[in-house]
């Protein structure tokens, strides 16, 4: 729609090169306001926030949406847009660093290093004699397994082959794409439990949903190998820290490598707990911001759906016609109830699409002349109709 204002709310710090995308005269974005067409943001937790009923659209800018809450957005049919693969590479480097973190006990030794005192004889005298406490080992000829092979698993195990790293993975529903991208010298591993057994470094990139939470377990951590090391760049809810603590303490788990501090995990030697800033590089922060930008704006101008997480994508080249996007459940005689409601309001139709995705579909039909204001509440009364929207 030309020359429309559109309300953005963000949360968190969304890069300026996506809110570039976003042109003053025509979208209002602030980090304050009560009725925003869509939210923009990255790690703010929306579980619990009641948002205004003007939302639209939300856009997470980054590839994880737990802290949104996906399913009841889906039933008041807003979709919820992110930045797959935006911000892979940032994570499957901090990955690897993570493991040679692990393996060459760099932590520990820049801290020995950094606390040394006395002239610079005396330190390189304290510095042979004290660094055989740090003696690692090399990465070369061990078996990486990766437990989640999309954006960012895929890039891991790809730089894991380069650095001469055995490679293994598991991931029951890879996409063809990944399969693409994926080192032939990969191999696959028949199930989690195998992969955990398999690995000397296991490293994990799933998302964390109802099926993944507690992935890694005291079962699973019982299965790996005496003495190796677990990278978590994913989220903290998919492993059971509780398990972990006891499999550090042990000695079982070497080294346990993540993203996500906590008390736990501080009274860990050998823990070493990252700020979350797997997606922290001005690269990926730019391309995610970008990429939702993007989206939320095609979304909101002309009623498109692409890279959405519970909507299909569903797209068509904008002309002069009116258009009308609907958000609705996926059930038969919906097309057909919508389309009467068009005809008996003498609307005529140049093209219409319709897609579906598990329980939701999303139809876009541009018309030739504008939608009466009680056509289109006798369109968003149709059982089914979660939402309605000329654009
Ligand atoms: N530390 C950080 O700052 C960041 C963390 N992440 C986390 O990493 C996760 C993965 O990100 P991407 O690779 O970009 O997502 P992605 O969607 O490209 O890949 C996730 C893969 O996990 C697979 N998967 C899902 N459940 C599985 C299971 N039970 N077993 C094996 N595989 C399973 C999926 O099939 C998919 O291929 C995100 O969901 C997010 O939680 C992502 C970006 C930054
Ligand atoms: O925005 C961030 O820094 C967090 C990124 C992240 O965790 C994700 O994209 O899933």
């Amino acid at each position: 729609m030309a020359n429309a204002t559109f309300k953005i709310l963000t949360y968190n710090n969304i890069s300026q090169a996506g809110l570039k995308k976003l042109p003053s005269d025509q979208f209002h974005v602030s980090s304050d306001c009560a009725d925003p067409d869509a939210i923009l943001l990255r790690s703010f937790d929306l579980h619990g926030v009641a948002i205004p009923p003007t939302v639209k659209a939300v856009g997470r800018a980054g590839a994880g949406v737990n802290n949104i809450p996906v399913a009841e957005y889906s039933d008041l049919g807003i979709p919820v847009f992110n930045a797959p693969g935006a911000n892979s590479n940032a994570v499957a480097e901090l990955a690897i660093g993570g493991m040679l973190l692990a393996a060459r006990n760099i932590c520990a030794g820049w801290d020995f290093a950094r606390g040394l005192e006395g002239d610079d004889e005396s330190i390189h005298h304290q510095v042979e004699k004290g660094k055989k406490r740090f003696v690692g080992f090399e990465l070369a000829g061990k078996t990486l397994g990766v437990l989640g092979l999309g954006a960012i698993g895929v890039k891991v195990a790809n730089a894991a082959a380069a650095l001469g790293m055995k490679v293994v993975g598991f991931d029951p529903s890879m996409t063809v794409e990944a399969a693409w991208q994926l080192s032939s010298s990969a191999a696959r591993a028949a199930s989690v439990d195998d992969l955990v057994s398999r690995a000397d470094i296991l490293t994990l990139h799933i998302p964390l949903n109802n099926h993944t939470r507690d992935t890694i377990n005291a079962a699973r951590l019982a299965l790996m190998k005496k003495g190796a090391t677990l990278l978590n760049f994913s989220r903290a809810g998919v492993v059971n820290e509780a398990d972990v603590c006891a499999a550090l303490e042990s000695g079982h788990l070497h080294t346990y490598i993540c993203d996500f501090p906590s008390n736990a995990l501080a009274g860990q030697p050998r823990a070493i707990a990252l700020p979350h800033i797997g997606a922290s590089t001005e690269e990926a922060e730019e391309n995610c911001s970008v990429m939702v930008a993007e989206q939320v704006r095609d979304f909101l101008e002309n009623g498109n759906i692409r890279h959405s997480v519970n909507f299909p994508d569903v797209i068509l080249p904008r002309g002069e016609s009116v258009r009308l996007g609907i958000a609705n459940r996926n059930v038969p005689n919906m097309v057909g109830q919508i389309t009467v409601a068009l005809a008996e309001a003498n609307l005529n139709i140049i093209d219409l699409l319709n897609k579906s995705r598990g329980d939701y579909a999303y139809t876009l039909i541009d018309l030739e002349s504008p939608v009466p204001a009680e056509t289109l509440e006798r369109i968003r009364a149709i059982e089914g109709v979660l939402s309605a929207r000329v654009t």
